[in-house]
C-alpha cells in the first residue's frame, strides 16, 4: 500500500501540479484530500498551497528537496498522545520547526450504506480517538495511512459493510454517506502539528507573543543524569512545557528526551539552562524556535 487510493487521485494530480507550479508556497502534508493534515494545512498557511504526500517520509523529503517551502505534520493529541514516528524522523531529517498549529479534531462515521458496519478503516489516531465509539457498537478498527484516504479506499472497495472514519469532507470528497458525524469519544479532542522548513526561524525577542524552543537530548548513563541536566531550567526560572522519553535503538540504555520550553536561545535565562543542559548530555540538538500558537499554563 504505497499509493493513493483510486478516487483520490484525481485531486491529489490537480493539488500536485497548483504545488509544483510554486514550490516554494508549496505546504507537504501527509494523508490524502481531506485528511486533518490537509485541514491543518489550509488553516495555517491559508496562501499556500496544499502538496499532498503519501508518508510522512514523503512529506519531509518533499521539503528537503525543494518540492515544498514548507510541511506539516501532526505531534501530538490531547486524546491519544503521541503520534510516533515524528520523534524520529524529525530529528534525522535535519528539518527545523518553524511554527505550531492546534487543529480541533471530529470525526464522522462514513460508509457506501447507512450501515450497520462490521470493520471501519482510518488512521491509528483516529481509531484510538473513537474507540468506545466502535466498541460500543460492534464496529472493528482497521487501520489506514490516514483518515481521508481510508474514506476514499471504503469508497473504491464499494463494500456497505465497511466504513471509514474521517472527516466529514472526506464523505463530500469521496461520495460516501455519513451514518454519524462527532463520532470522537472526546468533544474538546485537538491535534498539535508542528511546521517544518530547511532553515530555522530567527525570532525577534520582546515581542509580545511568546516563543517555544523544542530541543532533544540524550543524558549520560549515570545516577541522576536527567535531574542534573534539568537542574538549569529550575534555578534559570525557564517554563518546560512538554517533557517525553523515547529508547533510540534496541540497546535500552539510550534514553532521550524531546523537551520544549518557553523561551528562545538569546535569553540569557534560557541560554544557561540549555548550556547546562548540554553539559550532561552526551548530545543536545535544538530542532527549531517558533511563535507559540496558544499560551500554555
Ligand atoms: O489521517 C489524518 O487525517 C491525519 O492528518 C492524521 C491525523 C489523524 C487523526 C487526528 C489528527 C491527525
Amino acid at each position: 500500500m504505497r499509493s493513493f487510493p483510486g478516487p483520490a487521485i484525481a485531486i491529489v494530480d490537480q493539488l500536485r501540479s497548483a504545488a509544483e507550479a510554486n514550490p516554494a508556497q508549496a505546504i507537504a502534508f501527509q494523508g490524502s484530500p481531506g485528511a486533518n493534515s490537509h485541514r491543518a494545512a489550509s488553516e495555517a498557511r491559508p496562501d499556500a498551497f496544499p502538496l499532498p504526500c503519501f508518508s510522512f517520509e514523503d512529506a519531509l523529503e518533499a521539503v528537503k528537496d525543494g518540492r515544498a517551502g514548507q510541511a506539516i505534520i501532526p505531534i501530538e493529541n490531547s486524546q491519544h498522545g503521541r503520534v510516533a514516528d515524528i520523534h524520529f524522523l524529525l530529528p534525522e531529517s535535519g528539518l527545523s520547526i518553524v511554527g505550531e498549529y492546534f487543529l480541533p479534531i471530529h470525526h464522522a462515521l462514513m460508509g457506501v450504506g447507512p450501515g450497520p458496519y462490521e470493520a471501519a478503516y482510518s488512521h491509528p489516531q483516529a481509531l484510538g480517538q473513537s474507540r468506545l465509539f466502535l466498541r460500543q457498537r460492534g464496529i472493528v478498527p482497521l487501520s489506514y495511512a490516514d483518515t481521508a484516504g481510508a474514506a476514499a479506499f471504503v469508497s473504491e472497495k464499494g463494500d456497505p459493510k465497511f466504513a471509514a472514519i474521517a472527516p466529514a469532507i472526506a464523505a463530500e470528497l469521496y461520495g460516501l454517506e455519513i451514518a454519524e458525524e462527532h463520532v470522537e469519544d472526546s468533544s474538546d479532542n485537538m491535534t498539535r502539528f508542528v511546521i517544518l522548513a530547511n532553515q530555522p526561524t530567527f525570532l525577534k525577542l520582546g515581542s509580545d507573543k511568546q516563543a517555544i524552543t523544542t530541543f532533544i537530548f540524550e543524558v549520560k548513563n549515570i545516577p541522576a543524569a536527567l535531574y542534573k541536566a534539568m537542574g538549569g531550567f529550575a534555578t534559570n526560572g525557564v517554563n518546560m512545557t512538554k517533557l517525553e522519553s523515547y529508547q533510540k535503538g534496541a540497546s535500552f540504555s539510550a534514553t532521550t528526551f524531546y523537551a520544549d520550553i518557553i523561551g528562545a536561545p538569546g535569553d540569557p535565562a534560557v541560554d544557561r539552562a540549555l548550556e547546562e543542559c548540554a553539559f550532561h548530555s552526551k548530545v543536545l540538538r535544538i530542532l527549531g524556535t517558533y511563535e507559540q500558537a496558544r499560551p500554555r499554563g
